[in-house]
């Protein structure tokens, strides 16, 4: 059944946290345990102008033969436009342009400027793909809304108090994207997840379809991410952003290493190859375990933006070149802490979601918070032992300090440095109690690194965030259309 573009088409992508497996999950021997958080990018496409090569007053038009209509009109170029309404100028204007031999749909900023790679590159591949597939062609001109959750950034700088900036169910974060303070969600991968999906829908499916056609989205959106960031990563964000929390094993980086450039010859075949998986050479392989896992009823799990005046780039490369100078301690190092981490997933999945009486629920509470307690304190000994061998701040001595004064809390199951590590987050599993927060609230209050760090680091300001677990990835949101009014 041939499908016709309604007006508008929404679909959102949450954030994530990479609780265990930072670096290993890079090779496809280890796993990771990510995450899917209940803040989201949501992304919003309106279609314009359907066909250009009729005006407005001229759809209604029943009248008038085709032949006719052709010849009065000049065809309006094909355009998209995208906002980011709660930044200052965040508009991107693209024109539209079909590249000779088969090198798919490619967008130019026509507009003066920053670009955004990760807006542009996944217009490039969703649209590329649309055009491939699509009944119509013709995109006629698209206006693009990109709205975030408000815990991606931090906007305690800002003047006017949070309230007084909410429109709807969106902040007006009052500054330029780029001086925006990320807090580290992974805003580009729920971005790229969030775009993709939306315009594909948009133009080839209904939106109920959405869940049936996670793995093609994945896809599309592992493509388009990889491409904007100039690398192949593990991709476990890009994961967690389609299907949820679960446990990630990433694909095989060979499966996008041919793809070439959009406006290379053949690119629109190679790209509907890969994103269909028709390529026998190269299937995907990614591998995604516990779809959704929620955490054991009476726990929950809490971020913290930790402010510190240190950063070290390049700290996956370094950790990777430790590993392959010393392969044998690295695998030993990387065997043990995927066993700790599986038993640790294990222990938060036994009862998962699942309700039982209170009495029960609350033993096994209790239960599961003792063994995982003990397991993370054995991830950390392990990560601590691969920052001190690397060089690389994973969980640097002013993390440790933390984590240990956060582990003390009544109530509080543990905390590591989620990801790459380094001085930006902890993640903390707490039992589901107000008067945990409270109390950790408490702790921030004033809050400052004493010791001195091993990297030079200190920490000046410990922000517990507004984000919890959510379990789901991307959702058709279709239904809360009124969400997005005030900002469209
Ligand atoms: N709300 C947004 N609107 C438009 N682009 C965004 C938005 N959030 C993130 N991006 C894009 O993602 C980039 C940030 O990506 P990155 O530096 O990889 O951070 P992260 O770790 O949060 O993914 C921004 O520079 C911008 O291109
Ligand atoms: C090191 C890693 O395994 C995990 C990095 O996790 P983070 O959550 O720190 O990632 P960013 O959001 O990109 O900063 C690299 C990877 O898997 O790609």
């Amino acid at each position: 059944m041939p499908v016709h573009p309604s007006t508008t088409t929404a679909v959102s992508a949450p954030g994530k946290v990479l609780l265990t497996g930072g670096y290993l999950v890079l090779d496809r021997q280890y796993t990771g345990t990510v995450f899917a958080l209940d803040a989201r990018i949501h992304a919003v496409v309106q279609q314009l102008q359907r066909d250009r090569n009729r005006s407005s007053n001229q759809l209604t038009d029943s009248t008038e033969t085709p032949q006719n209509t052709d010849e009065a009109v000049d065809p309006q170029p094909e355009s998209v436009v995208v906002r980011s309404p709660q930044f200052i100028d965040a508009v991107w204007e693209y024109g539209v342009e079909r590249c000779e031999q088969g090198g798919g749909v490619k967008v130019t900023q026509k507009n003066e400027g920053p670009k955004n790679p990760f807006v542009e590159t996944s217009l490039n591949y969703a649209l590329t793909y649309i055009s491939y597939v699509a009944d119509s062609k013709d995109l006629g001109s698209l206006s693009v809304t990109i709205l975030a959750d408000n815990d991606y950034y931090s906007d305690a700088n800002q003047p006017g108090n949070s309230s007084q900036r909410n429109r709807g169910a969106f902040r007006d974060f009052g500054v330029k994207l780029q001086d925006a303070h990320k807090t580290g969600l992974g805003s580009s991968a729920a971005l790229v997840t969030a775009l993709v999906s939306a315009l594909v829908v948009h133009r080839t499916m209904h939106p109920e379809d959405l869940i049936v056609a996670r793995d093609k989205l994945h896809n599309l959106a592992q493509a388009a991410h990889c491409a904007a960031q100039g690398k192949v990563g593990s991709g476990f964000d890009v994961g967690a952003a389609v299907f949820g929390s679960c446990s990630y094993r990433r694909f095989s980086p060979s499966i996008l290493e041919e793809l070439g450039d959009v406006g290379s010859p053949g690119f629109e075949e190679r790209l509907f190859s890969t994103v269909e998986d028709l390529d026998a050479k190269h299937p995907w392989d990614t591998e995604f375990m516990d779809v959704g896992m929620k955490l054991p009823p009476g726990l929950q799990m809490v971020l913290c933006d930790v402010d510190c005046g240190s950063q070290t780039p390049s700290m996956v490369r370094k950790v990777l070149e430790w590993r392959n100078q010393n392969q044998e301690e690295a695998d030993s190092l990387w065997d043990s802490l995927q066993a700790n981490n599986e038993k640790l997933r294990q222990e938060l999945r036994r009862n998962a979601g699942n309700r039982a009486d209170p009495e029960t629920e609350a033993a096994l509470a209790d239960e599961v918070s003792k063994h995982a307690s003990i397991l993370i304190q054995q991830s950390r000994t392990l990560l601590k032992t691969m920052t001190e061998k690397s060089g690389v701040p994973i969980e640097p001595r002013v993390q440790t300090e933390l984590l240990d004064a956060v582990s003390a809390v009544d109530g509080v199951i543990g905390g590591v440095v989620p990801g790459a590590g380094g001085y930006d987050a902890v993640v903390l599993l707490i039992r589901d109690d107000m008067e945990v927060i409270q109390r950790l609230n408490q702790l921030f209050e004033s809050y400052q690194s004493q010791v001195e760090d091993d990297f030079g680091g200190k920490i000046d300001r410990v922000r517990m965030l507004g984000v919890r677990h959510g379990s789901e990835g991307i959702r058709d949101e279709q239904a809360n259309l009124g969400n997005y009014l005030a900002w469209l």
